[in-house]
């Protein structure tokens, strides 16, 4: 058994001390071995232990550490932007705002812009475009031959209150219309009553179900009560193969926040240390402005590694978030913001 100083602070972190571009990371080709699956292990569960008023701290000095200079913003933007999950998720959804949202994804910023930054030979898209089932054909459609690949969220999204075998068929419907990524969400009461071994079961069946398509696997981490629980369901995810783990749908009262960003990264880090594979972390739900953008940014850097900012480690599943940094890049160039209504998909 492994009782674990989860959160503890370590002394001073180093701040980003080089620029990121949005071009990729020497180290990081794009390619990373796919987390396997690993046998159950109770012990390693129970010796997780939090220490919250240390995550706390250090969270809260997380904007007095970061320290990326004006001119490199606009390069840490520019990689958030082909990390974002670029998401509809409404029950008004029609394919023809699907389209839209996937012509945005293939050109997130307007050609001006881009040379501007001195990238108009490097044109840049999104990390993925994220929708229902409904719409995953449509999506393949529209993003044929750009190489972005299409997330489906799936298992009942948002609640996860349907029959087990309805979310494996969902899973497989998604993957057989051509969804590469399937975001799925966890049956929150394994986790609320420490069913860990029921999580793992329903984890590895969704992995399985999955294929060759990367998991997401959605904690709803608003719902999850303590930071204990969203530590061990980030474990056991990762345990029984996740790809990803995501804090939230977005429909939860309370979405992505730093502390639980943290907490998970933590757990992403141990698993590593202990297995020996890298799994990524998408922040879900409410994370709208590029300042909370470069937040996100710092603790993967800080936490994890200058890898963890390729979108093969790190998405942000975000709907109107895309707007926002598109203003903040023709801040950049032109020294003046648009308007928001300039931006109305993303
Ligand atoms: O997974 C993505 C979230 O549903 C998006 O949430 P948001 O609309 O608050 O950006």
């Amino acid at each position: 058994m492994t009782s674990t100083a989860l959160v503890r602070t370590r002394g001073a972190v180093r701040p980003p001390s080089e620029s990121v571009t949005a071009a990729p990371a020497a180290d990081n080709p794009g390619a990373i071995a796919r987390n396997v699956a690993q046998p159950f292990d109770a012990g390693w569960i129970d010796g997780i232990r939090i220490n919250p008023s240390a995550a706390e701290r250090r969270v809260a000095t997380l904007r007095g550490r970061r320290s990326v200079k004006q001119d490199a913003q606009a390069g840490w933007l520019l990689k958030a932007l082909t990390c974002i999950d670029l998401t509809t998720l409404n029950g008004d959804d029609t394919a023809e705002r699907v389209r839209r949202l996937c012509a945005k994804a293939v050109m997130p910023v307007r050609p001006d812009v881009l040379a501007a930054l001195g990238f108009a030979d490097r044109p840049l898209h999104t990390g993925a475009v994220c929708v229902y089932h409904r719409f995953v054909a449509t999506a393949v459609d529209a993003l044929a031959g750009t190489g972005i690949p299409v997330a489906a969220v799936s298992t009942g999204f948002p609640a996860g209150m349907v029959p087990h075998g309805l979310k494996l068929k969902e899973i497989e419907a998604s993957v057989r219309n051509g969804a590469s990524e399937i975001d799925v969400v966890i049956t929150r009461e394994h986790a609320l009553g420490g069913h860990w071994q029921r999580l793992y079961d329903e984890m590895l069946d969704f992995r399985r179900a999955a294929g060759a398509a990367h998991v997401k696997a959605i904690l709803a981490t608003g719902e999850l009560k303590t930071l204990r629980n969203v530590a061990k369901a980030s474990l056991v995810c990762m345990m029984a193969g996740a790809d990803f783990i995501k804090t939230s749908t977005g429909k939860e009262g309370v979405n992505a926040t730093p502390l639980v960003t943290l907490v998970m990264l933590r757990m992403i880090r141990q698993y590593e240390a202990r297995t020996g594979f890298r799994v990524g972390y998408k922040p879900a739900g409410g994370v709208s402005t590029a300042r909370l953008a470069l937040d996100y940014q710092t603790l993967m850097k800080e936490e994890l590694g200058r890898a963890w900012l390729e979108p093969n480690l790190f998405r942000i599943g975000a709907s109107s978030l895309l707007a926002d940094i598109e203003r903040q890049l023709e801040h950049h160039v032109t020294g003046r913001y648009s308007a928001f209504n300039r931006h109305p998909i993303g």
